[in-house]
Order: structure tokens, then C-alpha cells, then sequence
């Protein structure tokens, strides 16, 4: 659907409405006196949440490529249906990222603006991953951030997955920000070959950190503390928590980063991942959910 259908179809008046972030890639912009906020069809990426009178809570890179067949850097991508690198020859973080989603339907209601985006499994899903699904997406707009990825299975036969949303903070300084919320949980740290660790107090940042955090439902707050707040995530459908920031090498190599801006970002991310599989039966179906709030 081109911006002009989807804006006839789906737009709210004064309230949300469709752009074009780049050629044929659309983006819904919602703006009400409790937040403002920016999702993109490809993917069904939230890129921007900002609550009336706060700074902007998620990070997008500056060099972030709007384009389909390619993530953005930022925002709040999708991975689905595993987490991390896959199968060989499979892509990293599955493969909903990169695709066209379509607009199912746009709602006001007490709790905020309500968008739902939808995507099922067709011929090029099949030949990747071999199940039939219908993947939804809501995302409820207001004074939280409310993300709940939906999945059932339309098939006949169980399948498994794996999950995420992998959410990009906006945060002042990488150096003086930490996470609570994971005390005394273990890891498995990415840095260190996969091997485990537990967490001793709150997660810090001195380099590079890639951070399976496994059996965890804990809210986590980010102590954003060069901007003087912090971020609430809240979570359900999810036991696994993940902690990234790439610092200054791993960034060097992701043409889709600017230099630098390591230092204003983190990922804290609401997953099921390593052996926290989900198995949803035939017409059953799986819900991951974050919520994110300023403090
Ligand atoms: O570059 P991608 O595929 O978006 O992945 C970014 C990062 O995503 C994180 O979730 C992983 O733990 C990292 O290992 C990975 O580098």
C-alpha cells in the first residue's frame, strides 16, 4: 500500500499518520499530549518514544539504513523466530527484521494510541523456516510504551522459537549508566565464549558487554544518570534478559553505526534465547511483552 492508501485507511486526524521514511519504506507517526512516536512497517520497528516533557528514550543511529531486506540500527527490532545467529545461511536474528508488515488496525483508546502490524508466513518465509504463523505486533502509544509481539501458529504441527525485542536506549553517557534489576542472576557471557557468570550487584559498563541473562522475569531499571532518570522495562512472556553495548571496536565494524554513539546507547532486551525455547502447539499461540516507563 502506498503512504496515501494507508493514510485513507489507518490515519487518525491530528493524530497519526503515515510518512515515508525513505523511498517505499512507510513510517507511522503518532503525536498526543502524552508522547510522541515513530514505527516502521519494515520490521514493525518502534524507532522513536518520547513522553511529553522527557528526551527521547529510544536510540537510532544516525547512519541507521532505511531500506528493505535491511534492519534499522535502532529502535526496537524484532527477532524472531530465534534469537542470535541462526543456522548457517540463515539470517542473524531471523527474519521478520527486514520485511514489509502490514497495518491491521490504528485505535485511540484510555491507554494511548493502539497500532497493531501483522505479518503470516508466505512462500519466501517457508523456504527459510518451514512453519505457517501469524506474527502481530501491538503497540500501545501513551505515557508507557507498551510492546507485545504475538505469536501463534496457524499449522498443524508444534514449532519452536526463540525471541526478542531488542530494545536500543537513548541514554546520556554509556560510562555513567547502569542497569539494576539483575543482581545475583546468571549469564552467559558472548564476550567470553558463551561461558557463565553471575551477575555481582548492578550491570557497569567498561567495554564491550554481551550478556545472555537466563531464568530472569525481573523489571529492570537503567540508571540514565547523565540525563538524571531511569528507564523501567517491565516484561512478561520472557526469561531471558539481554545486555549489549558493542564499545569502541565492535561499533568500528557495523557500517550502520556512526562513530562514537556507543557512548549514548544500550540495549537491554526483552528475549526468550539460549535454552529458554518456546514451543507453541498447533492453533496456540505466545506472548512477549515490554513495557517501558520514565522515572
Ligand atoms: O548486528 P545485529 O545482527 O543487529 O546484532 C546486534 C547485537 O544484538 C545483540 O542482541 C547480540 O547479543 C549481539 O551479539 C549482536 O551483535
Amino acid at each position: 500500500m502506498s503512504v496515501n492508501e494507508l493514510n485513507q485507511k489507518f490515519a487518525i486526524a491530528n493524530v497519526l499518520n503515515f510518512v515515508e521514511a525513505a523511498a517505499d519504506v512507510p513510517v507511522i507517526e503518532i503525536k498526543t499530549a502524552d508522547a510522541s512516536a515513530r514505527i516502521a512497517l519494515i520490521g514493525a520497528q518502534v524507532l522513536e518514544w518520547q513522553p511529553a516533557g522527557a528526551e527521547p528514550v529510544l536510540w537510532v543511529s544516525r547512519a541507521a539504513v532505511y531500506q528493505v531486506g535491511k534492519g534499522v540500527r535502532g529502535g526496537v527490532p524484532i527477532c524472531w523466530p530465534w534469537f542470535g545467529a541462526g543456522e548457517a545461511g540463515k539470517p542473524a536474528h531471523g527474519f521478520v527484521r527486514t520485511r514489509m508488515w502490514q497495518v491491521r488496525s490504528t485505535t485511540q483508546t484510555a491507554d494511548g494510541v493502539v497500532v497493531t502490524l501483522g505479518i503470516a508466513d508466505n512462500a519466501e518465509t517457508r523456504a527459510i523456516w518451514d512453519y505457517a504463523f501469524d506474527l502481530e505486533m501491538i503497540v500501545t502509544v501513551g505515557k508507557t510504551l507498551t510492546m507485545a509481539l504475538v505469536t501463534k501458529n496457524t499449522g498443524d504441527v508444534p514449532f519452536t522459537i526463540t525471541d526478542a525485542l531488542h530494545t536500543y536506549f537513548h541514554i546520556g553517557d554509556i560510562a555513567q549508566t547502569i542497569v539494576q534489576g539483575l543482581d545475583g542472576t546468571k549469564y552467559l557471557d558472548k564476550v567470553l565464549d558463551f561461558t557463565e557468570h553471575t551477575q555481582q550487584g548492578d550491570v557497569i559498563f567498561s567495554g564491550e558487554t554481551d550478556r545472555v541473562y537466563v531464568d530472569t522475569k525481573a523489571t529492570c531499571v537503567i540508571n540514565d544518570t547523565a540525563q538524571s532518570r531511569g528507564i523501567h522495562i517491565a516484561k512478561s512472556g520472557s526469561d531471558t534478559t539481554v545486555v549489549w553495548n558493542p564499545w569502541i571496536e565492535k561499533e568500528k565494524g557495523f557500517a550502520d553505526m556512526a562513530a562514537g554513539e556507543y557512548q549514548q546507547m544500550v540495549c537491554v532486551e526483552t528475549c526468550n534465547a539460549a535454552d529458554d525455547k518456546i514451543t507453541i502447539a498447533p492453533k496456540q499461540m505466545h506472548s512477549l511483552v515490554a513495557v517501558v516507563s520514565v522515572g
